[in-house]
């Protein structure tokens, strides 16, 4: 049997809560929303999210924040939803309002997994930078930034939807392990 080399982990459910993402984070982005829209509409900063909305959405304020809602309350996985979230939860995360609870076998694997030499990476449909984010303020006292141990992230911009199998081998194509080196940890077998 060959030697596993690397372990892909997803989020939700998997290193943590799905309450925690459903009840926590999804839910500070509603409440974070009106105030930002209000405030950075039409700012430099907010334009790369906002601009990723389909046409319809994004040249109207009021729209955007009823489908912002609309997909919030779906759990629709879509990649522009994902691009605003990741910036609404940075302001939260910095401020040390949210912390993410990584579960306590995780806490012990990752520092484990990279002693024996393997590599770890993340596949969410959570935005890169909401992933950067999740594991650099996790509520590990002892260690919050765990992005030490963490050797990449992907998503569903830069391998795209998790039910598709071209993801998976542009994940194998970009770190180099090949798909018998690998173990994935999910809690979602449809992979949706
Ligand atoms: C910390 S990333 C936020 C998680 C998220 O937005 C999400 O949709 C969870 O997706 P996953 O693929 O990790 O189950």
């Amino acid at each position: 049997m060959a030697a596993v080399k690397a372990v892909l982990l997803d989020i939700e459910g998997t290193v943590s809560s799905i309450s925690f993402v459903r009840d926590v984070l999804f839910p500070y982005t509603l409440h974070a929303l009106p105030q930002v829209l209000d405030e950075k509409w039409d700012t430099p900063e907010f334009a790369p999210y906002r601009n990723e909305f389909p046409a319809e959405f994004r040249d109207e304020r009021e729209k955007l924040e009823a489908h912002v809602r609309d997909l919030t309350a779906r759990d629709v996985k879509i990649a522009y939803l994902k691009g605003l979230q990741g910036y609404l939860w940075l302001t939260a995360y910095r401020s040390g309002n949210i912390k993410a609870p990584l579960y306590a076998d995780v806490i012990r694997a990752l520092p484990l997994w990279t002693s024996k030499g393997l590599k770890v990476y993340i596949y969410s449909s959570g935005s890169v930078l909401a992933q950067k984010l999740f594991f650099e303020y996790t509520d590990n006292e002892a260690q919050p930034d765990q992005r030490g141990y963490l050797s990449g992230y992907f998503d569903t911009v830069n391998a795209g939807v998790k039910w598709e199998k071209s993801s998976y081998e542009k994940i194998c194509e970009e770190t180099g392990v090949q798909p018998h080196e690998w173990v994935f940890l999910t809690d979602n077998v449809k992979g949706m």
